[in-house]
Parts: C-alpha cells; structure tokens; sequence
C-alpha cells in the first residue's frame, strides 16, 4: 500500500536535474528560525535555476510546501527541497505512521536524490548540499531510520550501511549487480582460441594494445565494458570486434546493435557501416557484406516497448534473441534501463557496452557507465586492466598529455606510449577496457576535452584563449551573455547552416536537409531564461528574419518562420513521446518540401530490431544516407509534441555531433555547471567550437564536479561479489 503510494507520487515528480543545490535561494537559514530569503538574490537563482517566472517570496508560489514544518519547511525554503519531495516524504509518514521529522527529512531527500539523477542518498554528507541546515547527527541518523515502519523488507525504503534508497532504485541496482556478478561468474564462453588470435591479427594493429584487448574480452568474456572519449576508436573497435567473433566456428553470430536514443542509433548504424567500407582493415568480403547490413535500434525497441506498460516484451522469461547485444552510448543510459536490459539477456548472450564514461550521466537516475569502469575494474589484479581504471568516482585526474594526438589518460596511469611499437599485450580484468589514443580531432578540441576531463583550468583557458580555427573563446563578463547576439561570428555560423537546411529542404532533398541539420549548434546549460534555450531561440529567429530571405520568400517573417509554423527548413525537436508515431522525445528532424508540393516533417529513424514495429512513419523520404539509414516523414498535422529547435541543451545534445559547435556559458553559479557538462558539450564538435562565457564561469565548470549517489560500483567490486 505504501509503496503503491509512493511509485504513484514518483510518477510525478520530475527527473530533469534541474534545480538549486547548494542553498541557492537565500541566505544561510538556521534552525529553528528560518532568515527571510532576500528577493533580488532569490530571483538570479531562481533564473540560474531555469526557471524566471517562480519567486520563493510569493505566497502563492507552487516550490513553497505551504504544509511543511521543522526541518522539511527549513530545507524546502533554502532551496533543497521541492514542495514535491515534500510531499511524498509527507505522504509516505501518514502512510506509515511515521512522526520522525529525521526519517521523513531522509525521505524527502532521498526523493530528491532521485530528482537530481542520485540513485540513493548517502546519509554521510547531505549536508554538502546546503551545509547552512542543521543535519540530524550522522550517527543517529541510520539508527532512527532502521527503527522507522518506513525502512525495510517490502516498505517504501531501503537503507543498506549508509546508503539510503527508494525501494524501487535499491531493487533495481541490486538486480543489474547480481546479474552482472551472475555473468562473470558463469562458465566462459567456448572459444577456438587459436581462430581468435589469428583474426585478432588480421583485423588490430599491433599498437592498439586496448583495442585488441577489447576483442578479446568480447569473445572471452559475457560482458564487456568498452570506454573512451571521442574519436577514440570506439565504433572502429565495435565494427572489428563484431568480424572477430563472426570468424569463430559455429553458425553466424546473431547480433544486435542499439543505443538509448534513436539519433545515436542512426550514427552507430552509419558509422558501422564506414567502418565495413574502410579499405585498410582486413575484412574478408563476407565481414564487410555483415556489419554493413547489421541494423540499429533505440534500447527501447530493442527491448520491445508496450504502450502504456514499464515492462517490456524481452525480460527474464523472454529473452532477447541474439548471441550478441553492442550498446553504444552507455553514459546515457539510466539505472532502471540497464536493469531492463540486463535482465532481457539470455545467459549465453554476450554483452558489449560501449560510450564515454566522462560525459555527462543519464537525465534519469544511475551513472552506470562510470559505475561499471570503477567497480570492475580492479587495479591490483595480477592480469590488470586494460589501463588501470579509476577506483571511485569522482575518477583520478592527470594532467594533460603535450601530445596533440593522444588523449590523456583518465586515471593517474602513466600516458599510454605514443608509438607504434608493439605493446605489452593488455588483459581486461574483469572486462573493461578504456580506449586512450585519439584519432580523429586534431588538436586544439582534443587538447581542450582532455584538459576539462582531467580539471586543469589553467590549460583549458590557454587553449581556449589560444585562437586557431578550432577553438574561440568570446570572453563576455555579463552574466546573460546578452552581448553575444552582437557576435557577427556567431551570427554568421547560426545562418550559414540555417542557410543550408533551408536550401535542402526548399529544394525537396532530404538526406541533405538533414545532414546539414549537424552542420552547427547552438548549445546551452539551461532550458529558460536569457542565457537558456528559449532566449537564444528568440535571438536565432531575428537573425534567421533578417539574414535568411530567399528570393520570391514573400517576406522575411515568413522565410524565417515564426509568422508560419510549418515552413521548408524549419528544425524540429520532439519534446515528448508520440508512441503511435514511434518518434521519441529528443529528436531532431526537419520540414521539407516534397516534389508533389506537399510539406513533410522528415526524421532520421532509430531503425528497428523488429521491422514490423516500424508501422506508423509514411517512408517517404526514402534512405539517408549510404548505411542505408532510413529517414520518416508526417504530414506536420500528425505531429503534436514538436517545437522549433534553433539552440538546445546540452543534455538534449547527448549522443549526437555536429561539424560546429556554439556553446554559451552559463553565469559560475549556475547548478547545471559541471566538468561533465562542459566536457560533453566540447565533445558535440566534430570540427570546431566557440565557447562564450568568461574566465570565472570557465573555471567553476572545470572544477565542480557532477556527484551521483550510488552503490553500483561498491556492489561489483571483488569483495563484494
Ligand atoms: N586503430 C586505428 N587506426 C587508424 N585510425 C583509426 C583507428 N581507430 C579509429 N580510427 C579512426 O579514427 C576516427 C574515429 O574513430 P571512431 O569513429 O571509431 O571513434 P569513436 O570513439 O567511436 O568516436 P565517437 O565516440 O566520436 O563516435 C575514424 O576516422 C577512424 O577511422
């Protein structure tokens, strides 16, 4: 009954990590007396926050939880608390017969935890989030909760040591733990290991020691974790590693590709496919004829998503039907997904996870990705790991390699040997392998990732301040930025591309339309306000008014677009579900102009495990691009949760690449800011970046650190299995 109640109030509360930490709303509030929030303060950071139109001074302000007391009423004024987390934690007492304001403050903040992407909270340092409350005592904190009707076998809370979860995320990441655990510990796959060195041979280099070592743990091993940064080699290593384990004896391995949303499936689909067509690796016909046919899909329909259910089609007692499942993109995959997923896998199903785990985590609760590379990791292993890998998170900075072509490495280890020297063959402990050595980007944008992955503000603000065509840097110390709609740079990048999209889509070409879709974006931290997305939209529209008015346009309001909402050109994002249409919330499309006249709102799909599935799309924009990635067109009255996309956030921006990348800072206290965020968001590039902000904003950034309470990576580590 209670925990019914509980999932139920779950269900509404939101998990976009967005909101104030760190007491941001007013000034220090002791106990018992509560200091008044001082207005113009309240109002900045409830615009860092993303929010511009709520006030913590209004009565009527919906953040207040008008019912709270004591520490709860304390810890909801200073900002912690939402009125939501509030009530549920109110709810779950009047449900329980729990008065413990100690339990039902726990409560809340576990709620809150989950709010912000923490998938438990760890009663050792709540008070890192706003130290200006009065904590109950760390050492009668667990004890008041393990008395509570609330705590306990079947009841809405788990506390395991000091790690207090939902029962639901406890459930959750104690299953993905024993499942993997599970898999390590289950008798190896059957290899012919005479096969497997050989095709390792033909198809790695000598000195790509990690790389090869990744092969092998996919043939060797039911699990393994495949990490590194961008242009790192990842994709390449997935397309080889897949023809290594195609060459052992047996019927052809039944593979399936996937990635959490569908835009990062199209890239892993396409970039698979180049990878088959890339000359100088030694595919065999039959190899390069496999991947270039191997299809991509989202988790979810990988899974087999069921209208209006949480379960889906694949779990323990349907499992998927492939010898081996490759996820790339893992950072962005939540706990509750990866349990999904892990429970869908037969025991004899291998699983490769591929992604970054220095990006920013999944919008939903878990940091699987980070959690997997520490906590199986196992550094004093005898065999070693590919790279020692960190032992917790916040992972092990080192200083930047000088080298422009080598990634530092992410851990204290020293620098991976640039050289093409054979290197000492690498074993993957426990199946994680990390890939150092960068291979795409040149210089400047590598050097400038890896000087914020490994927190070296001063390197970051040379590099930045460095010039060259791949890194800018518009130094503005106003904290809106405003100054930045003034940057003929900007503004120049901003309608080129438009330029190009609308050229395409006027013109009826749709691959093209939404190839140069990527050719630049705008990104931003925060949804709203005046350095958010919504401002920087309003900003676009005027250029795009002015700048973008083609001939015969019949006026420039209608060739940019906002005086008609369906226009050739316009970029879409999808901003909820639409299950019946199959298009998910995040994706990106375009409107086009067919040949008949007609108005299309074309997409790049996801692909689909089950090609039946794909029912709802009008297919008639035809194929993409050369992998033969699919694009799906509606008639724009069938679409109803789009809007136009002329900047996003960079969260949004997670799994995709675009040629150029704009990225506008928010103010030092914004609490979006992190490494992570900054990382990712350098990351999006594939050839250049301008980053707007200032020095102080820069720094913060590189410095904070985004924290997720966990217990994923301590449940896999040795001493716990
Ligand atoms: N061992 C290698 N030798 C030479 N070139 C390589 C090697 N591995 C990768 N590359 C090249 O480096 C580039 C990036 O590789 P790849 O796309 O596999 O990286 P990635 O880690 O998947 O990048 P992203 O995460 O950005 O998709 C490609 O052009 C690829 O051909």
């Amino acid at each position: 009954m209670v925990t019914a109640e509980l999932r139920s109030g779950m269900g509404h509360v939101p998990v976009t990590p967005i909101g104030p930490v760190g007491g941001g709303r007013g000034g220090p509030v002791g106990m018992p007396g509560v200091a008044p929030v001082p207005a113009a303060a309240a109002v900045v950071a409830a615009i860092v926050a993303g929010d511009d139109e709520r006030d913590p001074t209004d009565p009527w302000d919906v953040a207040i939880a008008r019912n709270a007391t004591g520490v709860l009423r304390e810890a909801n004024l200073a900002g912690v608390l939402t009125a939501a987390d509030v009530h549920v934690a109110d709810r779950l007492g009047r449900l329980g017969g729990e008065t413990d304001e100690r339990v039902l403050l726990a409560a809340a903040l576990a709620v809150r935890g989950v709010r912000l992407g923490s998938v438990c909270l760890d009663l050792r340092s709540p008070g890192e989030v706003a130290p200006q409350l009065a904590w109950p005592a760390a050492d009668e904190w667990p004890a008041a909760l393990r008395a509570s009707p609330l705590v306990g076998s079947g009841r809405p809370l788990w506390l395991d040591g000091t790690l207090l979860y939902l029962e639901r995320y406890w459930r959750e990441e104690q299953q993905v733990a024993a499942d993997l655990l599970r898999r390590e510990g289950a008798a190896p796959p059957v290899v012919d290991a005479a096969r497997l060195d050989a095709a390792i041979d033909r198809l790695f280099a000598p000195d790509v020691p990690e790389a090869r070592a990744a092969a092998r743990s996919a043939t060797t091993r039911w699990t393994t974790v495949l990490g590194g940064g961008p242009g790192t080699g990842k994709t390449t290593t997935i397309g080889r590693l897949l023809a290594v384990l195609a060459d052992q004896p047996g019927p052809p391995p039944r593979i399936a590709l996937a990635a959490p949303t569908g835009k990062a499936a199209t890239r892993l689909q396409e970039a698979v496919g180049e990878v088959a067509a890339t000359p100088d690796i030694g595919f065999t016909d039959a190899e390069r004829a496999m991947l270039r046919a191997l299809p991509a899909s989202t988790l979810h329909r990988l899974l087999g998503w069921r209208p209006g259910s949480t379960r889906f089609r694949h779990d323990r007692s349907n499992p998927l039907p492939f010898d081996v499942v490759v996820v790339d993109e893992t950072s962005m995959v939540s706990l509750t997904l990866t349990a999904r997923l892990v429970e869908a896998l037969s025991p004899r199903t291998r699983l490769v996870l591929v992604g970054d785990p220095d990006q920013l985590a999944s919008v939903e609760a878990g940091s699987v990705l980070p959690d997997l590379v520490a906590g199986l990791s196992d550094p004093s292993s005898a065999s070693g790991s590919a790279r020692p890998a960190p032992t917790a998170a916040p992972q092990t900075a080192a200083p930047p390699t000088a080298a422009p072509q080598t990634a530092a490495p992410q851990t204290a280890a020293p620098p991976t040997p640039e050289t093409s020297q054979p290197a000492a063959p690498v074993a993957a402990a426990r199946g994680v392998v990390l890939l150092t050595r960068t291979w795409r980007f040149g210089g400047a944008v590598a050097q400038l990732a890896t000087a914020v992955r490994t927190g070296d503000a001063d390197s970051t603000l040379a590099i930045l301040r460095g010039g060259g065509p791949e890194v800018s840097f518009l130094e503005l110390e106003d904290p809106t930025r405003r100054a930045a709609a003034a940057d003929p740079v900007l503004r120049g990048d901003v309608v080129r591309a438009a330029r190009a999209v609308r050229e395409a889509a006027t013109a009826g070409d749709v691959p093209t339309a939404l190839e140069r879709l990527n050719d630049h974006r705008v990104l931003c931290a925060h949804r709203s306000g005046p350095f958010g997305v919504t401002g920087w939209s309003r900003i676009i529209e005027r250029w795009l008014a002015t700048d973008l008015v083609p001939a015969g346009s019949g006026g420039a309001r209608t060739a940019a677009g906002p005086g008609t909402p369906w226009y050739p050109g316009r970029p879409l994002l999808v901003t909820e579900n639409d299950y019946s249409l199959k298009l998910f919330n995040g994706e990106t499309g375009v409107v086009v102009r067919l040949a008949d006249g007609s108005l299309r709102a074309v997409f790049t799909t996801g692909g689909s495990a089950d090609p039946a599935a794909d029912h709802a799309a009008d297919h008639a924009a035809g194929p993409a691009g050369d992998a033969g990635v699919a694009a799906i067109g509606f008639a724009p009255s069938r679409l109803t949760h789009v809007q136009t996309m002329h900047a996003l956030t960079v969260h949004r921006s997670q799994g995709s690449q675009y040629q150029r990348v704009a990225l506008i800072l928010p103010p030092p206290e914004s609490p979006l800011l992190t490494r992570e965020l900054l990382y990712t968001a350098l990351t999006r590039t594939r050839d250049a970046v301008r980053v707007i902000g200032d020095e102080a904003t820069v720094r913060a950034a590189v410095q904070r650190r985004a924290q997720r309470a966990t217990g994923l990576a301590e449940r896999l580590r040795p001493a716990a299995g």
